[in-house]
C-alpha cells in the first residue's frame, strides 16, 4: 500500500496557516484532503473559519480538531488516536494537513510519525512554516535571526532568547518550505532582505516563497515528498549546525522543556456590540496596552443577523462579516492568547466596556 502523505503546517500565532489552508482547500484541484487542527485557545475559531469554506473535497467530516492542547505535547494522548481513527476510515484522504497551534514546536510531532501504527500508512510529505513577514521584519514578538545570532556571537554569557524567539527559530530550522506571508504588508525591499535572511538561516535546499494571504498553488505547497520523519536529525536548531562552536548546552536545553506556563490564554464573552469599527479600535487599544499577542472570535452586532469574524495579530485588528449566527446565541466571544502575567481582569473588563 503506498502510504499518505501529510503536511505539517506550523508558523507562530497569527502568521497565517488557516488563511493558507483555506485557501488551498477552495483550490485543491479535486484532491480529497483531511485536516488535522489544533488551537490554542479554546474558541475553535479556526476551525469554525476552515468548516466555513464548505468545499466539496474538504467536508466537516474531513476536519479533525484536537483539542487538549498544544499538537506538540499531547501527541500520545490525542495526535496518534485522531490519526488512527483518521486512517482506519474507508474512503481515505489523499492527503492529510495538520495545522499546528501556533505555539507547538513541530519537532515533536514529526517525531510520532515514526510510531509503528502511522509510520507503516503515512509519511510526512514536508513542514511548511508559515512566517508572518510584517512582524518579523519589525521583530515584534520574534528576534530577528541574523540578529539574534550576531548578538550571540559577541557575548556568549548573554541569554538573548526568549521563549517567542526559540519557538520561532524551531519552527525555522524544522522547514522544507518557508512561506513569507503579509507581503502586502512590507516593501519589496523589505521581502526581499527577509527572505535572504530566512535563505540564509535554513538548512540547504529549503524553499523559501512569499506571498500573501496563503496564495499558493496547491502543487506548490503538497507533494514535495521529503519523508520529514527520516531525517530529523536535520531538523534540530539552525545554530547547531552553522555555529556550533557557541553555547551548546544551552540550545540542546529547550527541546526538552516546551512549556506552555509561559503563555496564556483565555476567553471574554460580552453582548452585542453597536459600532464595528469603534469596537476595533478598542480592541486595538486594550492589545497595545497589555501587550496581547493574538485575539480572536467572533461579535454579535447590534441589528445585524451576520456574525462579525474579528482577527487581530498585535494591533492590527481585521473584522469581517462571515455567516449568520443560525441557531448559535447572539453574542460575542473573543479568545485572547499573550505571554504569561496578562491581567486578565482588567483586560475582561476594557474588553466589555
Ligand atoms: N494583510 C494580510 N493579512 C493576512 C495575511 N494572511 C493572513 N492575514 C490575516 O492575519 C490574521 C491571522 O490569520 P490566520 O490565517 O488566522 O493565522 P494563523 O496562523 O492560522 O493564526 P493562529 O491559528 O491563531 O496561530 C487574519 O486576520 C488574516 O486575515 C496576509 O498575507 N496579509
Amino acid at each position: 500500500m503506498q502510504k499518505i502523505p501529510a503536511t505539517v503546517v506550523t508558523g507562530f500565532l497569527g502568521a497565517g496557516k488557516t488563511t493558507l489552508i483555506r485557501h488551498m482547500l477552495e483550490n485543491a484541484n479535486g484532491k480529497r484532503i483531511a485536516l488535522i487542527i489544533n488551537e490554542f485557545g479554546d474558541l475553535g475559531v479556526d476551525g469554525d473559519i476552515l468548516k466555513g469554506c464548505g468545499d466539496e473535497t474538504c467536508t466537516e467530516d474531513d476536519i479533525m480538531e484536537l483539542s487538549n492542547g498544544c499538537i506538540c505535547c499531547t501527541v500520545a494522548d490525542d495526535f496518534i488516536p485522531t490519526m488512527q481513527k483518521l486512517l482506519a476510515r474507508e474512503n481515505l484522504p489523499d492527503h492529510i494537513v495538520i495545522e499546528t497551534s501556533g505555539l507547538a514546536l513541530p519537532q515533536p510531532l514529526i517525531r510520532a510519525f515514526n510510531w509503528p501504527e502511522i509510520s507503516t500508512k503515512v509519511t510526512v510529505d514536508g513542514v511548511i512554516t508559515v512566517v508572518d513577514g510584517k512582524a518579523v521584519s519589525e521583530g515584534r514578538f520574534a528576534h530577528n535571526v541574523a540578529a539574534v545570532d550576531a548578538q550571540r556571537k559577541l557575548d556568549e554569557n548573554l541569554d538573548h532568547e526568549t521563549p517567542l524567539s526559540e519557538l520561532f527559530e524551531d519552527q525555522i530550522a524544522c522547514a522544507d518550505m518557508i512561506v513569507v506571508n503579509k507581503s502586502d504588508l512590507l516593501g519589496d525591499t523589505e521581502t526581499d532582505a527577509l527572505v535572504a535572511t530566512l535563505k540564509a538561516d535554513s538548512r540547504d535546499g529549503v524553499q523559501v516563497v512569499r506571498t500573501s494571504m496563503g496564495k499558493l498553488p496547491v502543487d506548490v505547497l503538497l507533494g514535495q515528498g521529503i519523508g520529514a520523519e527520516d531525517d530529523l536529525d536535520a531538523r534540530h536548531e539552525v545554530h547547531h549546525l552553522h555555529h556550533d562552536h557557541d553555547d551548546d548546552h544551552h540550545h540542546d536545553d529547550h527541546h526538552h522543556e516546551h512549556s506552555h506556563d509561559e503563555f496564556q490564554s483565555f476567553v471574554v464573552t460580552r453582548g452585542e456590540i453597536t459600532d464595528p469599527k469603534a469596537f476595533a479600535e478598542q480592541v486595538a487599544n486594550v492589545i497595545r496596552t497589555h501587550d496581547i499577542l493574538r485575539l480572536k472570535g467572533f461579535a454579535a452586532v447590534e441589528g445585524k443577523p451576520m456574525r462579525l469574524t474579528l482577527q487581530a495579530v498585535g494591533p492590527r485588528v481585521d473584522t469581517y462579516f462571515d455567516r449568520p449566527f443560525g441557531s448559535t446565541a447572539r453574542e460575542t466571544r473573543l479568545v485572547v492568547i499573550g505571554q504569561a502575567g496578562l491581567d486578565h481582569a482588567t483586560i475582561e473588563a476594557a474588553l466589555q466596556a
